[in-house]
């Protein structure tokens, strides 16, 4: 049914003020009475022949609201009613999956339909150790266990079923219930639609998050307005707005007093150094209060990682990790940090002190090619193209990463990045990028080699051997996740073997790590043309970037200095900066102008040359 279309009066017309701040009188507007205004339209355009209509905001606004209400509940499972926990399923198929497991576990039923539509009816080892501990006995709880093992639906949970059991005694008075810490953005961000997918049988559970490198403002308005009862933070920005004091919601007192759970994921990451100070801000703002509700047990607490009980005398032994300061020694022990009683705590260690934390060999395959150093751009283009699909590529460098990233461009790769000098946004649509194409290639530095969930990554390669243990299992555990098959490769040049060999063996075993097989001399020998090209043509924009900045600079300071600088044409004599060094600079940018044209279309005609792997792979 088109808007009905409304009369002139039927609208709601305000007297608006007139302003004559700009030296206006009232006589300039020459016999005028009053103005009124209308805000609440707006207009539809009809079809040529026909008039357009104004329809009134409010109510479009409202049925449009309705509507897109009505689209959600269909597209979800529905019935917001928790006290009857009843919801419908919309998927014929979800009905016949026997989710009794979930019951056996006393997750609750709105959860348990949630999880149907997902269609996860089989709890994983770590649920089923720690969620009745957490629910029916209100445990603190410690958990270890393999990456992709379904760690953070054993915290979600419980922390859910306690918000649910609550919103039956005060449905309309929401507290703010838990706060989960993490260490990347990226793992907020996906920990909070973790959470939401389990709570869509009600709109009344609110989850935000509170993470740096996205906009204060607008984190504080949805604390303010939204209330709500689980936040997800980084513990920089969640400090940064504790001490602000800006939103009322989240304040000192109601922090003591309304909290009932808190959750430190990736925990052994948090107490590194560079997350540590700011986690200890938080955890002190609990403990110097009398009331401290972590150590009275009103607040529960939740410890997860894969690496959280690996031998730490392995993993200290890197030089960027934590110092321990003789002070620092007891922070190490979160369980005394947290001033919790151990008899309160359940640990749940499924990682055999750190033996297990990636997945078993029968899903993840680990692989390793020994080569120069000079050559890991070779192996990596032969390993990415012989093995299409989903594959993430370590570094441990920044500049690592944005000369593989042009060289990859060069090769049309169409590769994608992510790292810490990255806007946020940038980050999290190269994630979204890199996970809605199926053969697609990431270059990261390990800000995302934990915790990060993307379906189906196939191929982890490590360019750099990694600078710990426990980061070697974090990376290669974003392939073979949930019982899928995964395959890990690690590019390591006789240096890094050193190294590897001497402080990784005990943790890794490398005697699992096979040497990569599957090369073919004759087509990595064509191969070579084409990197060398690449990285000719890398070498020469590098140049290129380097002569603008240059160029810049020379501008900058001739403007400074008020002489007129013109990087094209010659100086006419009076005021000249530096005529010599100037034309150099432009002789040589045309120079490498022309040979970067010439190697790209050399490249370019290599590129389209077929390649035979099938062959290889039989
Ligand atoms: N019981 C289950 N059945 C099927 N899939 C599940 C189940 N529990 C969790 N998953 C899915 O498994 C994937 C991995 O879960 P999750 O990210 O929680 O793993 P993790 O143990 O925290 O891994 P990491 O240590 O790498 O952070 C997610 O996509 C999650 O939705």
């Amino acid at each position: 049914m088109p808007p009905k279309r409304k009369s002139n009066h039927e609208h709601r017309w305000k007297p608006m003020k007139i302003e004559c701040d700009d030296g206006l009188t009232a006589e300039d507007f020459q016999g005028l009475v009053a103005i009124e205004e209308l805000d609440s339209y707006h207009i539809i355009h009809a079809e040529p022949s026909k008039k357009s209509l104004i329809i009134d905001n409010d109510k479009s606004e409202k049925e449009m609201k309705q509507k897109r209400k009505k689209k959600k509940l269909s597209n979800n499972i529905n019935t917001f009613d928790v006290s009857r926990q009843e919801i419908e399923i919309d998927n014929e198929e979800d009905k016949d999956l026997d989710m009794s497991h979930w019951g056996k576990l006393s997750v609750p039923a709105p959860i348990i339909q949630c999880l149907r539509s997902l269609r996860m009816s089989m709890p994983t080892s770590i649920q089923s150790l720690t969620i009745p501990a957490a629910i029916n006995d209100h445990m603190n709880i410690y958990g270890a266990a393999p990456t992709g093992s379904g760690k953070t639906l054993a915290f979600a949970i419980p922390i859910v079923d306690q918000i649910i059991k609550e919103m039956d005694e005060m449905p309309n008075n929401p507290k703010l219930r838990s706060i989960i810490l993490t260490p990347t953005r990226e793992l907020a961000v996906q920990i909070k639609q973790h959470i939401d997918n389990i709570c869509k049988f009600s709109s009344k559970i609110k989850v935000a998050l509170i993470v740096g490198g996205l906009a204060i403002q607008k984190q504080q308005r949805i604390l303010s307005k939204q209330k709500p009862q689980i936040i997800v933070a980084t513990p920089g920005r969640l400090w940064e707005m504790l001490t602000s004091k800006t939103v009322p919601y989240l304040n000192r007192e109601s922090l003591i007093t309304d909290l009932r759970s808190l959750v430190i994921d990736e925990a052994d990451r948090m107490i590194e150094k560079s997350h540590f100070r700011e986690l200890r801000f938080i955890i002190d703002f609990f403990k110097n209060d009398d009331r401290n509700p972590l150590k009275s047990g009103q607040c529960q607490v939740f410890i997860f990682s894969a690496t959280l009980t690996m031998n730490r005398s392995i993993k200290n032994k890197q030089h960027h990790r934590l110092s321990l300061k003789k002070s620092d020694q007891d922070s190490i022990d979160l369980i005394k940090l947290l001033s919790l009683d151990r008899n309160t705590v359940k640990i749940c260690d499924l990682t055999d002190g750190g033996q297990k934390s990636k997945p078993d060999a029968e899903h993840l395959t680990e692989s390793i090619i020994h080569c120069q150093k000079d050559d890991k751009d070779l192996y990596l283009y032969y390993f990415v193209l012989n093995n299409p699909g989903r594959t993430i590529v370590f570094c441990n460098s920044i500049d690592c990463i944005r000369r593989l990233l042009n060289l990859f461009r060069f090769l049309k790769m169409n590769p994608l990045s992510i790292h810490s000098s990255m806007p946020q946004k940038r980050r999290l649509t190269n994630i979204e990028r890199f996970t809605a194409t199926r053969n697609s290639l990431l270059f990261a530095t390990d800000i995302a080699s934990r915790g990060l969930d993307i379906p189906n990554i196939d191929h982890v390669v490590h360019y750099q051997v990694p600078r710990s243990a426990d980061i070697y299992v974090h990376r290669s555990g974003r392939t073979a996740r949930i019982n899928n098959k995964g395959f890990s490769l690690i590019l390591c040049d006789p240096k890094e073997d050193a190294f590897f060999l001497r402080d990784f063996s005990k943790i890794i075993h490398k005697e699992s790590i096979a040497e990569y097989s599957k090369i073919n001399v004759r087509i990595l020998k064509r191969l070579k043309e084409r990197i060398r090209l690449a990285q000719v043509c890398d070498m020469l924009e590098h140049k290129l970037r380097k002569n603008r900045t240059e160029t810049n600079w020379f501008r900058t300071n001739a403007e400074a200095c008020e002489i007129i600088y013109d990087s094209d044409e010659q100086d006419d004599g009076e005021h000249h900066f530096d005529d010599e060094i100037q034309n150099a600079s432009i002789r040589e940018r045309k120079d490498c102008e022309r040979k970067l044209k010439t190697y790209e279309h050399e490249l370019s005609i290599l590129l389209k040359k077929p390649l035979n792997f099938r062959s290889i792979n039989k």
